[in-house]
C-alpha cells in the first residue's frame, strides 16, 4: 500500500514511517521541515518539502490513506502566539481535509494528543472524558478532532484518532531532537551529557506524593505500531478516538531518578516555579485501544525507554561533533 505521512520528517512521524518501511509498504514524507529534519526522513521513504496546506499538488487516488502528524505541539509557545497554532494546525489540516476529499483518499490516522482533555476530573483518562484544554495546542487539536468527526460523517472518510500521552525512546536510526527542545526526558539527558547544568523541575507543590507533575511515558515504537493497527481499523463513515498510553504514572523526579540510573550521572536538579497549562495528572485508559485496535504495548518499562532514548542522544551528539 501507499502511504502520505505527513510530518514524517519529524520525531514520531518518522518512526511510523520506518515501521511502514518495514511492513513493505511504500511512503511518501510530505513536510516543510519548520521543526523537523530532512535527515530524520527513513531511507527508502520519498520525500517532498512541502506544506499541509499545499497537499492537494501532491494527493491523488493512489494513496490509500494519509497518516497526519504535522503540527505545532509546543504547550509554551501556544498559550503565547495561540494564532500561530489555530493557523498550522487548524487551517492546516483543514486544507489536507479537502485535498484528501478532492483526491479520493477516504482514510486518515491523526495525532491527538492527551492536551485535549485539560485537567482531568478522574484518573486514568478515558476517552468519554470531559475535554476542556488548558491551552490552546490542546484546543487546536480538540478542534481538529471535531472537524475529522463531521467530515467522517458527511463525506465517508474512514478515520482513528490516536490520543498519544508522553512519547519517548527512539527506534533505529529515528529519535527525539525538538529545536529547541522543551520534552522532559531529552533535557534531562542533556544534563546527563554535560549539555545542560541542572534540569528545572516545574513545580513541586502538586497535589501529588512527591509534589511534582505525574505523566504517562508511551515508547514511540509502542506508539508506531498503534498506527499501522489503526489503518486496519479504520471504517468508511466513522471516526474512532484511541488514548494512548501504559496507565502507569511517573513523576517528574521518578523519571529524573531514572535517568541517573540508566546514565550512571548525578543530573543536578533545581525547583523553578510552576509551568502555565501544566495539568498535575495525566494517565491513560489505553482499553479502547486494546480492545478495538488489538494493541498490546510491549516497551512499558520506563527504565527501556529513557535507555532507547539516551542511547539515540548519545548517537546525535557524536554526529554533530564530528
Ligand atoms: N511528542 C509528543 O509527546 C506528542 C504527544 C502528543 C501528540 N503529539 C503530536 O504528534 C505529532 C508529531 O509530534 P512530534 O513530537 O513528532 O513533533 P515534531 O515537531 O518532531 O514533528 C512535526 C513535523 O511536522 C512538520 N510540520 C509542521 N507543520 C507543517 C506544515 N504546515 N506542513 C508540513 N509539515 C509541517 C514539522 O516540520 C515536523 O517535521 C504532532 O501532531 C504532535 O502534536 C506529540
Ligand atoms: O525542563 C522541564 C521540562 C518538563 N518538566 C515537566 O515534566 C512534565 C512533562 O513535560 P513534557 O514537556 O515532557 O511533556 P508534557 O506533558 O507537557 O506534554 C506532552 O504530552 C502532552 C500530553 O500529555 C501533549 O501531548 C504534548 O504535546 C506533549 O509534549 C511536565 O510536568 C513538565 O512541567 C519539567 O519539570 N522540567
Amino acid at each position: 500500500m501507499k502511504y502520505l505521512v505527513t510530518g514524517g520528517a519529524g520525531y514520531v512521524g518518522s518512526v511510523v514511517a520506518q515501521h511502514l518501511l518495514e511492513a513493505g509498504h511504500e511512503v511518501t514524507v510530505l513536510d516543510n521541515l519548520s521543526t523537523g529534519f530532512r535527515e530524520g526522513v527513513p531511507a527508502g521513504a520519498a520525500f517532498v518539502e512541502g506544506d499541509i496546506r499545499d497537499a492537494a499538488k501532491w494527493l491523488d487516488s493512489s494513496y490509500e490513506a494519509v497518516l497526519h502528524f504535522a503540527a505545532f505541539s509546543q504547550v509554551g509557545e501556544s498559550v503565547v502566539k495561540p494564532e500561530k497554532y489555530w493557523d498550522n494546525n487548524v487551517g492546516g489540516t483543514m486544507a489536507l481535509l479537502a485535498a484528501m476529499r478532492e483526491a479520493g483518499v477516504r482514510k486518515l490516522v491523526f495525532s491527538s494528543t492527551a492536551a485535549t482533555y485539560g485537567e482531568p476530573e478522574q484518573v486514568p483518562i478515558v476517552e468519554t472524558a470531559p475535554t476542556q484544554p488548558t491551552n490552546p495546542y490542546g484546543a487546536t487539536k480538540l478542534a481538529v478532532d471535531h472537524m475529522i468527526t463531521g467530515e467522517a460523517a458527511a463525506h465517508g472518510l474512514g478515520a482513528v484518532s490516536l490520543r498519544y500521552f508522553n512519547v519517548a525512546g527512539a527506534y533505529g536510526a529515528q529519535g527525539e531532537r525538538h529545536n529547541p527542545e522543551s520534552h522532559l526526558i531529552p533535557l534531562v539527558l542533556q544534563v546527563a551529557q554535560g549539555r545542560r547544568e541542572a534540569i528545572s523541575v516545574f513545580g513541586d507543590d502538586y497535589p501529588t506524593p512527591d509534589g511534582t507533575c505525574i505523566r504517562d511515558y508511551i515508547h514511540v515504537a509502542d506508539l508506531a505500531d498503534a498506527h499501522l493497527l489503526a489503518l486496519t481499523a479504520a471504517q468508511p463513515g466513522e471516526h474512532l478516538i484511541c488514548n494512548l498510553g501504559n496507565g502507569e504514572g511517573f513523576s517528574v523526579r521518578e523519571v529524573i531518578e531514572t535517568v541517573r540510573q540508566v546514565t550512571g550521572h548525578p543530573i543536578p536538579e533545581v525547583v523553578a516555579p510552576r509551568r502555565g497549562g501544566d495539568p498535575a495528572v495525566l494517565v491513560a485508559s489505553a482499553a479502547t485501544a486494546r480492545e478495538k485496535l488489538g494493541w498490546n504495548p510491549t516497551r512499558a518499562d520506563l527504565a527501556g525507554i529513557v535507555a532507547d532514548a539516551w542511547e539515540f542522544a548519545q548517537r546525535i551528539s557524536t554526529a554533530r561533533e564530528q
